[in-house]
């Protein structure tokens, strides 16, 4: 398997870089963003904990390393911050590139069943298992009693965050969002990608909604979710307060915070990021 450096830049200490490794799961070359902070870079590295981060529809592997302003707290609490792409590219398959809700940089993190989408899309399958391999194969990675991996994510990525701790509840010790894509199942992002990826059979989709998935017992580290009150997708496509009643009524931990004057955007993102990392810092450890 190749793995290629793109660039690397020094940061508050540490090293932000961009890498591209050709993918088994996905069939493709693939890239990610890993900033590596000053405790796991030079001479004196020693393996710290990852915090794999999930971007929005139209983002990709830079989108959170540019926007969201973490580098700095990260470096103070020694966490390694890995931002994959958002869904195979340059995948030939037509019509990936016709909307920007749907195909390209909008794989939502699951594994497709449906053609022609199923051959590359297993975002899924990509994230719990091969990329997490090739960071322990070539970064410091914190693997005392298993890897020390959490996941947060924003919008589809909060949807990807939130459902993959659900689902692999022994991989990821840590979880939060920005506002998820909560219930996809009752949106119309959601259904768009679920009748395409998954196909029209509904049973098929609750496997991967987070608030169906809470519903049918799955358990979750305890969660921090933010949504802004101003967010223009809040009431059409993201509906944390289903999530919240999923999780009041199954006693999953969820501590979820709405602020007045927000919108959907990295501004959002980055006046609360913060929070976020203390939050794994504090499970991950
Ligand atoms: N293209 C969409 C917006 C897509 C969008 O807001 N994407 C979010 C994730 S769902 C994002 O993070 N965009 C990148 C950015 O804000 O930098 C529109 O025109 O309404």
């Amino acid at each position: 398997m190749t793995f290629e450096v793109i660039s690397e830049h020094a940061c508050f200490g540490g090293v932000q870089g961009y890498y591209k490794h050709s993918s088994t799961v996905i069939g493709l070359p693939m890239r990610f963003g890993v900033y590596r902070p000053p405790q796991a870079y030079g001479p004196a590295a020693r393996p710290v904990p990852v915090l794999l981060y999930l971007a929005g529809l139209t983002c990709n592997e830079e989108t959170f390393a540019i926007k969201a302003g973490a580098q700095r707290v990260a470096a103070e609490l020694g966490l390694m911050l890995v931002t994959p792409d958002t869904s195979p590219r340059g995948t030939g398959v037509e019509g990936a590139d016709a909307a920007w809700d749907f195909g390209t940089a909008a794989g939502f993190y699951l594994d497709a069943t449906q053609a022609p989408w199923a051959h590359h899309w297993r975002m899924e399958s990509y994230l719990t298992g091969e990329l997490p391999a090739v960071l322990a194969q070539h970064f410091p990675v914190e693997s005392r009693d298993g890897l020390h991996l959490g996941v947060f994510g924003h919008s589809m990525g909060g949807h990807g965050a939130l459902t993959l701790a659900l689902r692999h509840p022994g991989l990821f010790r840590s979880c939060s969002a920005f506002a998820p894509i909560a219930a996809p199942m009752q949106c119309p992002w959601g259904v768009k990608a679920f009748t395409g990826y998954l196909g029209e059979d509904r049973s098929a989709w609750a496997a991967h909604d987070a608030t169906a998935l809470v519903q049918a017992g799955h358990k979750a580290p305890p969660l921090l979710v933010d949504q802004g009150e101003a967010d223009k997708f809040l009431a059409e496509q993201l509906h944390p307060h289903l999530f919240e009643s999923a999780c009041r009524e199954a006693g999953q931990a969820l501590t979820l915070r709405r602020h007045a004057g927000y919108d959907h955007g990295y501004f959002f993102i980055s006046s609360f990021v913060e929070d976020h990392l203390r939050h794994h810092a504090k499970h991950l450890a």
